[in-house]
């Protein structure tokens, strides 16, 4: 059984498609990053997969579990960071979590989970001092308890410092680790790419793209990227590069020029005009296309 499961799944406010006939598969141990540009409909698919919004049409499985039928027993089963959690600004990190785990009848010890993301020192201050970080922490720390089968995570790195991402990380590995599936939603590139075992692109409510960050990689036509070291660079010979045709880009720096192009085929071309500049390449370096640019290339560079 599939961790998360949709089937044509549409959701329509008035005349809007803020989700359109998605398909999508989570697997049980898999860490799963949807992505997208904004207002391309992830929210709005974590909301019906909570049954926090009515879905308009199609076939939506949680865990095993229909979430309009058994809203329940997927609460029950599954750990939840919403964006913008809410807490009590009087009540202590501590009382949060107690309150949590006696929700979920789970028997987690609240110092435990606070000590696991990094704010048992502040264990027992109100949450109304705490920072952003320290709030995306403990809605993190809440998320945890009673070890759920799937961790629902919305925009899980805003709000954090590099230590709070490289920790995010490394607890989203150890859940995975443990069989748990994790399904979280960004629109940071850079920091999801190395944590998740597939990514699904969103683009105006339909998956613009699915897969493996590899395989995406090599599926999605990016700009080609590479750097050709030189023994000297003749002045301005980037811009007479910058100026080819299926050349998006061309700086020079130190021994190197670094060139982006929108046709890979040009390459042979730029070499051969840094030759004619005077100039004698030692070297070439092809860069692999970043997810930030698989992105751009699935959404074309817009919003939805
Ligand atoms: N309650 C609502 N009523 C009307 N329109 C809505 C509602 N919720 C979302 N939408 C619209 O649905 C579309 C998808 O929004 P959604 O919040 O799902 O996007 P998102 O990918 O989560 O974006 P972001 O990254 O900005 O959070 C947007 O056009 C948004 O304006």
């Amino acid at each position: 059984m599939a961790a998360i499961e949709t089937r044509s799944l549409t959701k329509r406010f008035g005349s809007l498609h803020a989700v359109r006939d998605l398909d999508l598969r989570v697997e049980r141990g898999e860490v799963f990053g949807f992505l997208g540009p904004n207002g391309a409909g992830k929210s709005t698919t974590i909301n019906v997969l909570l049954d926090f919004v009515r879905r308009t049409s199609g076939d939506v499985s949680v865990l095993g579990y229909d979430p309009e039928e058994d809203p329940r027993a997927v609460r029950q089963r599954i750990g939840v960071l919403p964006e913008a959690a809410g807490f009590y600004d009087r009540d202590t990190a501590r009382d949060h979590l107690r309150f949590a785990t006696e929700m979920k009848r789970a028997t987690d010890d609240p110092g435990d989970l606070l000590e696991r993301v990094g704010i048992a020192d502040a264990a027992d201050r109100p949450v109304g001092g705490f920072s952003k970080g320290m709030r995306k922490r403990l809605g993190l720390a809440i998320a945890l308890v009673g070890d759920p089968d799937l961790l629902v995570l919305d925009e899980p790195l805003g709000g954090l410092d590099p230590s709070g991402v490289s920790l995010v990380r490394e607890i989203v590995r150890e859940e995975r680790d443990r069989g748990a599936a994790v399904f979280f939603s960004s629109h940071i590139m850079d920091q999801v790419e190395t944590v998740c075992d597939r990514v699904g692109i969103m683009h105006r409510g339909e998956l613009a793209a699915v897969g493996a960050v590899e395989s995406l990689r090599a599926d999605t036509e990016t700009p080609a990227e590479f750097t050709l070291a030189v023994e000297s660079a003749p002045d301005g010979v980037e811009r007479e590069l910058a100026a080819l045709d299926g050349v998006d880009d061309a700086t020079a720096r130190d021994g190197t020029l670094r060139v982006v192009c929108t046709d890979p085929s040009v390459k042979a071309d730029v070499v051969s005009r840094v030759d004619d500049a005077g100039a004698t390449v030692v070297d070439i370096d092809n860069e692999t296309p970043s997810l930030e640019q698989v992105f751009r290339a699935v959404t074309d560079g817009t919003n939805a």
